[in-house]
């Protein structure tokens, strides 16, 4: 069994930031689950776009308030605590939280490798490198 805290992965290099969000990546490809866990903060008045074309991704809105809409046919749809949003399609999409960061849990399969940013279309690939041996590290 494998067991950590958010506390044991915050500041170390599980935690990503990407300019409008903040990633801690709790569990990764080398943990050999098939899928890969973060805790997600999406910043108070950003917006993101995001395309995974290469992972589906589940996220459960823990706290804070915003909205995701779907670019194929402009539908906005609101987050709050206890919503869950499934991109069963890659869909693209534009993330935005409003008055308030966004607490999220995310599921990624395929799992993400660790330190994945967007590229210039909101993907990320899958040739990035693993962590070290850990994964928590300084
Ligand atoms: C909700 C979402 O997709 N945010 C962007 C970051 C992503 N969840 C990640 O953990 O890498």
């Amino acid at each position: 069994m494998i067991v950590r805290t958010l506390q044991d992965c915050e500041n170390t290099s599980r935690s990503v930031d990407g300019g409008t969000w903040k990633s801690v990546r709790m569990l990764l490809a080398d943990d050999q689950m098939g899928f890969s866990f973060h805790i997600t903060t999406i910043y108070a008045g950003t917006e993101t776009p995001i395309w995974y074309k290469n992972h589906l991704e589940s996220v459960y809105c823990m706290k804070g308030e915003g909205e995701i809409e779907t670019l194929s046919d402009g539908k906005v749809y609101p987050i709050r605590p206890g919503t869950l949003y499934i991109l069963d399609q890659h869909d693209r999409h534009l993330l935005r939280a409003t008055t308030s960061d966004m607490e999220m849990a995310c599921v990624f399969n395929p799992p993400l490798n660790g330190r994945e940013i967007h590229d210039k279309d909101g993907a990320y690939c899958l040739d990035q490198a693993p962590l070290g041996q850990t994964g928590v590290d300084a």
